[in-house]
């Protein structure tokens, strides 16, 4: 069924913003989550150097992109055209809708009104999945592998294009599926074999038993099983590329490997896949127990402070099919539903995140330094008509809270790339 078209509504841009966390991340209290973070971004802000013009970008710590998709055909039949238009690579001008509200009572005060907007770059319509990973993401990939932490989200209103971004479709995938693919590219040669070391906690690692190997492997083989199973045959929300025939068209450079680090430097990746759904935290790889219920998990801090979630599931990687199977198998159970504007919305934040190890692999091998890479598809806040999930008591996201604790967590990177 076609959406609705509201007025109002109609000029939905999506945003990406690519923050690069310090190595070391400050704490975050748990307990500011439910603050007012109004006044944490004017200090982040006011620390920053502000005769620069532009200071955020100019130190490239915060990058925010935006995307505006193509119409569809219904819209195309509206008089919506005229809202937007990209003024250049780096700007937007806004108009508001002729029939709206809004036009009505700017034109009766002041004629039509309108508003400029700055980005550190701006994507057309006639962007494709490839070019958009390309000025986006191809180098916060690239710091990823020589060891800064990033963090990567979309942002938007429902139907705005986010999970198009994040995903993709079967036949173009988005910047994930891209993610993964280029950095299996970048490291082929240089993947350390064993299963003995696994990130813990924040930015921390384990040596495991030779048991929890075992007990590691047996988990990995019987997730990858699971996989096998998640076919989207019965889901109207197929949304990810099958296989990586897709893939094999990124970019020609990130076929090169790394050829910088010294001939001992291995890789170990490690990959879990969570979702916020109405304050509650899910992992969308190991979601049901025993008793048919999803395991509720909590926000923990280590004991630098560091947040992290506590019993989140990491599975390690060998090749980008394995990541998209488990991409696959997450968002088989992410919490999908019907809004007014999309028939297909997510209704949570998901979360994949990849941790890379670097290891020297000498006699004793030696972590020298894990990073990650957070990749967050936020949910547009709009109310469900429906939803998918039988027995779902709670129809509705784009939590406030839950937002709130994803910019919490940029505001940190923020403050502390101010302090370092
Ligand atoms: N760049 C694009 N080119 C073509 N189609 C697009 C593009 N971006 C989005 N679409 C289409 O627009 C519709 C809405 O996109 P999408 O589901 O990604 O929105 P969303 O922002 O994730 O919404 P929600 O927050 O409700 O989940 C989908 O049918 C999608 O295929």
């Amino acid at each position: 069924m076609e959406p609705v078209l509201d007025p109002e509504t109609i000029f939905r841009p999506s945003y990406i913003a690519s923050v690069e966390l310090p190595l070391r991340t400050g704490p975050v209290n748990v307990e500011d989550i439910k603050t007012n973070l109004s006044d944490e971004f004017s200090l982040a802000a006011s620390s920053l150097d502000m005769s620069q013009p532009n200071s955020f970008v100019c130190k490239e710590h915060v990058q925010v992109c935006l995307r505006i998709r193509p119409f569809t055909s219904s819209e195309k039949e509206q008089e919506f055209q005229e809202c937007v238009s990209i003024e250049d690579s780096t700007s937007v001008i806004l108009k508001a809708p002729k029939n709206s509200m809004a036009c009505r009572l700017s034109e009766k005060n002041m004629g039509q009104m309108m508003q400029k907007f700055m980005f550190s770059h701006v994507f057309g319509p006639e962007t494709t999945q490839e070019e958009f990973f390309e000025g986006t993401m191809k180098q916060p990939v690239q710091d990823f592998l020589e060891g800064h932490s990033h963090l990567i989200f979309t942002y938007g209103v429902t139907n705005a294009g986010k999970t198009y971004t994040f995903q993709g479709t079967e036949d173009d995938v988005g910047i994930l599926p891209r993610t993964m693919d280029m950095l299996f590219k970048r490291v082929h040669g240089k993947m350390y074999p064993e299963m003995d070391l696994k990130p813990h906690r924040c930015r921390e690692y384990i040596k495991l038993t030779k048991e929890q190997m075992k007990e590691e492997i047996a988990f990995k083989n019987s997730i990858l099983r699971l996989t096998k199973e998640a076919d989207f045959q019965n889901s109207n929300c197929s949304k990810t590329s099958d296989e990586s025939e897709d893939l094999e068209e990124v970019t020609k450079e990130s076929e090169q490997s790394i050829t910088t680090e010294g001939s001992h430097m291995k890789f170990s990746l490690w990959v879990s896949f969570c979702e916020i759904y109405n304050e509650c935290i899910y992992d969308l790889l190991f979601p049901i127990t025993n008793d048919k219920k999803r395991k509720l998990l909590r926000l923990a801090q280590d004991i630098k402070g560091c947040s992290y979630v506590r019993d989140l599931q990491w599975v390690q990687i060998s090749n980008a099919k394995e990541a998209f199977r488990l991409l696959k198998l997450g968002l088989k159970h992410q919490s999908i539903a019907c809004t007014k504007l999309n028939t297909c919305s997510s209704r949570s934040h998901s979360i994949f995140t990849v941790k890379i190890l670097r290891i020297e692999d000498s006699k004793i091998p030696l972590v020298t330094q894990v990073s990650e890479l957070v990749l967050c598809d936020l949910a547009g806040s709009e109310r469900c008509t429906k939803t998918r999930n039988e027995g779902d008591r709670l129809k509705e996201s784009g939590n406030i809270n839950t937002s709130l604790l994803i910019l919490g967590k940029c505001i940190n990177a923020l403050k502390n790339s101010q302090q370092s």
